[in-house]
Parts: structure tokens; sequence; C-alpha cells
């Protein structure tokens, strides 16, 4: 065999190289090629920015050897001068999580060789870079020779370090934005080091960019504890581990439960809201008459979902939770309870839906919803109400309507009448008309005449796929048309245009489903309509197509809020109206 036989020498030929090479990069490398090689995708004002705010200071690469002090001898015979050896605290974790160890049962140190580096660097000192030697203690006999071999061959730790010159929350924000999406570096874990008081962010290359010395990762090292970059770092790692995204997503239903169950016992009511002193879960179980360590557990669930704010072991509403109390303005606890209750099991039969492509809702409950829920009065007054916990889709539309110049409006399926009274009441002037199946009628009245409209307001009990109320300036369709498939969506917007006089508008909310692959929550909503109620969402075009075949033109379309929009449409022939 050539060369030096590896086992007579405490430490690997292979190790050696690595250390050599590293040495090498960190004596001739500059921060700037460092930059442009790991990230060759960023712009040059961007890497000249990373350039003002880091340097480069150390290469790292992890080597075993039967002891640190072994190591350091051998280095010292290479004319290598290792300082003190301090202990490792992030490879460690990241060893003993790689091969199922405890931290505890495995022995890293770090040991740094300075290097000079190049003279003509301004940032840094020729004296401030070194190399970074994470040492892994493998006596013989300690069972770690594989560990050894896998980490050689694997480079696992070697990486390069950028030191932030002036670090604080701002300039680490953005230098981690940078590097992920400008850079396409890839989080890669990271921690404080309290012995050093120094936070590190690892990154690896997403593009398989590497350095002339292979290193594929990345460190930030900055003086100081950056707690929330490092926990926003942390956070964005684990959300790549796909094992990991597939168990949140899996489990999804239980945060839809966790949600519901909240509210069916009543925990938002009962939790301290803003300066109220936190409560702890026997004084909560105590309010709501549920058990301590059930509401504990709930509590803990909730609080790592941001829905109430932890202070220790006791518990106040947090900005997010305060919606779901019951005497909050459009208060989403009717959608947790609905989408926690009916809506909840008949997604539990999503695969008939999507196998047949018929309501699961009917399929589960032999009935569709609106059928099922007319005949159980307080599951139509929680859907009304659910309806108006989403009002916010339609907010702007009130003072849309009320500058129009029109005088009569027309609410085709106007639910509770909660869009038709911030209508009359954005526009004093106006009048209304609100088309409703005759059962919803109470409701509608009793709420508007809770806004102080009803006396400016026409109810009609009736079926908009038979006729719709006739000589109205604006029309309503909110969040009807998704309802219904393609057939239905005909008849009704036929039936609007037969009420339409000639210069009439129809104003339609809808979600869209976006055309250019935008997230949007007309995904989940289409879904949801597959399941629940047969229709579905649509795109611009789709809707375009539907009212041009009744006889109507789509005029134009803006954006509303949780990704609404509001579609106008006048008689096809007709001239657009200033709304
Ligand atoms: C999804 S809700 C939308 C309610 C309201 N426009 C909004 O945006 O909040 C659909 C409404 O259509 C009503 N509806 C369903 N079928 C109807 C029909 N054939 N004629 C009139 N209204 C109907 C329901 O009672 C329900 O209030």
């Amino acid at each position: 065999m050539a060369g030096p036989d590896a086992r007579a020498l405490p430490v690997h030929p292979a190790d050696l190289a690595l250390i050599d090479e590293a040495v090498e990069h960190v004596r001739t490398a500059r921060t700037g090629d460092v930059v442009r090689r790991l990230m060759p995708g960023l712009a040059a004002a961007e890497r000249a920015a990373l350039v003002r705010h880091c340097a480069l200071t150390h290469a790292a690469v992890l080597v075993s050897a039967p002891s640190v002090e072994t190591l350091c001898a051998t280095l010292r015979d290479r004319g290598l001068d290792a300082g003190k050896a301090v202990p490792s605290v992030i490879v460690r974790r990241r060893l003993a999580e790689r091969y199922g160890r405890t931290p505890e049962g495995l022995r890293v140190d770090i040991v740094r060789v300075p290097v000079p580096g190049p003279v003509s660097v301004p940032a840094v000192a020729p004296a401030e870079r070194a190399v970074e030697i994470f040492v892994l203690e493998a006596p013989p006999g300690a069972g770690l020779d594989a560990v050894a071999v896998r980490e050689r061959a694997a480079r696992h730790e070697s990486h390069l370090a950028l030191e932030v010159t002036e670090p604080d929350d701002v300039i680490m924000a953005g230098l981690r934005t940078t590097l992920v999406e400008r850079g396409a570096m890839v989080p890669d874990g990271g921690g404080y080091n309290a012995r050093e008081d120094a936070t590190a962010l690892y990154f690896r290359t997403g593009t398989g960019a590497s350095t002339a010395s292979g290193a594929e990762r990345l460190e930030l090292h900055a003086r100081g504890d950056h707690r929330q970059a490092l926990t926003a770092h942390l956070a964005a790692a684990a959300g790549q581990d796909p094992a990991r995204r597939l168990l949140e997503l899996c489990t999804g239903a239980w945060t839809t439960q966790a949600l519901a169950t909240a509210v069916r016992l009543g925990l938002p009511d009962a939790l301290p809201t803003g300066a109220e002193p936190a409560v702890d879960a026997a004084e909560l179980a105590a309010r709501t008459g549920t058990d301590r360590d059930g509401t504990g557990r709930l509590l803990r669930y909730l609080a790592s979902l941001d829905v109430v704010a932890a202070d220790g072991d006791r518990y106040r509403l947090g900005p997010l939770g305060s919606v779901l109390r019951s005497d909050a303005p459009h208060s989403m606890a009717p959608l947790a309870e609905l989408y926690g209750g009916p809506f909840y099991a008949s997604f539990g039969e999503l695969d008939h839906a999507v196998r047949t492509g018929e309501e699961a809702f009917k399929y589960l409950y032999g009935e569709s919803h609106f059928t099922l829920f007319a005949a159980r009065p307080e599951l139509d007054v929680l859907f009304q109400r659910t309806m108006a916990a989403s009002a916010a889709m339609f907010g702007p539309v009130a003072a849309a309507v009320a500058a129009s110049g029109a005088r009569l409006v027309v609410d085709v399926g106007g639910c509770d009448g909660e869009l038709l009274a911030r209508v009359l009441a954005a526009g004093p002037d106006l009048r209304g008309v609100l088309l409703e199946r005759e059962h919803v009628l109470d409701s509608a009245r009793a709420r508007l005449t809770e806004a102080g409209v009803v006396d400016r307001c026409t109810l009609v009990a009736g079926d908009f796929t038979e006729s719709v109320p006739p000589g109205g300036d604006v029309y309503l369709l909110s969040r009807i048309l998704h309802d219904w498939d393609d057939d239905a969506c005909l008849r009704i917007l036929r039936r609007c245009a037969d009420a339409m006089p000639q210069g009439a508008e129809l104003l339609i909310v809808e979600r869209l489903l976006p055309q250019d692959g935008r997230p949007s929550l007309a995904t989940a909503w289409d879904l949801h309509m597959l399941c629940n109620v047969g229709g579905r969402e649509r795109t611009e075009e789709h809707y375009g197509r539907l009212l041009a075949e009744s006889g109507l033109g789509l005029c134009s379309v803006a954006p509303l809020p949780l990704d609404g929009f509001l579609l106008r449409a006048r008689k096809a022939g007709g001239a657009s109206a200033a709304l």
C-alpha cells in the first residue's frame, strides 16, 4: 500500500489534508469571492451590501482524533499553533442528532488556528482569520469509528464563516433575508453559544454551489444574543424538513378541533385579555368547568399556535385569540364552531367528493347544507353568524355603492342583512331590497333593525333561480355564485339580467382562483365548495364567460380583503358607471 498507514497515525491523513485545505483557503480567499461562489445569483449591489456588513473570518472543518491534545500536538508538529480548546455546543448537538446519540455521550471541542489572511482585505486585519477545527474525540474502543468515517466522507460540518461586523436585529434580519431570498441559501440550523456570547446561523447552498475548498455551508456569526433572528432562522430550517412539514400538515385537523373546542368550552371568553393578569390552567378550568390537566394541555397547544400568549404556565388571550371572543366585533367563534362541527364531519368524506364529483355533505347527511340547516334553526343561525364573521371581505363594498349615486340596491341572497345594513348605513338616501329564503328573513329583519335602516328596506322571500326583484340601480351577489355549478350560476345571472334596468350595475363579491399560481384562500375554499356545497371557486376568466352567456359584460375587477374581489358587470352594450 502506498503512503502512510492511516491506522498507525494519531490523526487520519484525510483529516490533516482537510485542515491544510482550509488553512490555504482562509489565507487567500476574499470575502467577495466567497459570496460570489456560494451565491452566484446575487446582484452586484446585493453582493456589495453583504461585503459591507460581513467579513470572512474562518473556515471550519470537523476531524476526529483520539483526544484534542493529540490533535493539537500533531498541529504543532506541522507548524500550526492551536489555541485553547473550548467545548462545542452546536456541532456536538448536530452530531448527536445525526447519529442518534446523546450529546453527553460525545465530546466535541473547538480549537482555533489563527491564519493570516490576504493583507489587502481592509475590513479584517490579517490576524483575525482562523481555521476552526471541531475535534470529535474518538479514542480507540469508543465505538465512534463509523461516525468518523462518515463525517470524513460527507464533510457535513465544513463551512465558511462570515462575521457580521456591526450586528443588530435589523442588520441580522436583513442579512438573513438576503441570503435566503436573494442568494438561494437554505437555513440549516444555528444556535446561541452562551460561553462565547455569540449567535451562529447556518445555511447551506440550495443550488449546489460550493467554495474552492468544497464547502457548501455558510455560517453567519455575530457577537451577542440575536434571539429574534435565531428563532426565525430555526423555524425556517424546521420548515425545510419534509417529514416534519408533513406531520404538521397531516395533523391540521387537530388545529381545527383545538380551536372549535376552545370556543365550545368558552375558553376565549374566560381567558384574560390585555393588561389583565394571566391565569394558570387550574384557574381557567375552574372558570370553564373543565379538567385542569386537559385544559392545560389545550392551552399549551394553543400557545404554540399563537392563539393564546403564554407567560410560563400562565395564559392570556393573544391578538389572534381575541377574535374568538363572543363579544369581538365580527367574532370568528361561529366560524370555528361550524368548521369544527358539521363541515368538519363532511370533510371526512372528501374522498367521496373527489371520486364522484358529488357533495360529501349531501352524501353524509342525505341533503344539501342549505336544506339541512333550514330544518335545524340552531345550525342556520350558526351559518349566518359565520357569514357575518368574514364580512371584512365585503367591507369596502358599502362605500363603493354609496358613492355610486344609486338609489335602490337589491341584495340577492343577502343572508342576515350584514352587507345591506352596511350599504344603507353608508348611503343615507339609499333604499334596499333583500331577497332571501323565507326562514332567513327574521334574522335579516333583526340585523337591519339593529343597524337602524330597516325602514328603508323591503324584505322579499323568494328563490333567486326563479326571479329577482326588478328596478334596482345596483344588484349585489355576494358569495352566492361559488355555491353553485355553472348551470345554476347561469340561471341566477339571467334572473339578475332580467331584473336589471338598462344602466344598472351588478356587483359580484367572490374569491378568484389565481391564474398565475399566486397563493390565495380561493384554493382551499374551492375544495370546501366541492366538499360541502357542490359549487366551486372560479377564475376571473370563468366568471367573464358566465356573465357573457347571461347577457352581461364584465367591466372591472378590484381586490377586496381576505383574498376577495369585486367584479362589476353591466348588461351587454350598457355604458360603464362611475363606481
Ligand atoms: C354563502 S351565503 C352568502 C350570504 C351573503 N350574501 C354574504 O355574502 O354574506 C348564501 C346565501 O344564499 C341564500 N340562498 C341559498 N339558496 C337560495 C335561493 N334559492 N334563493 C335565495 N337565497 C338563497 C342562503 O340562504 C344564504 O344566505
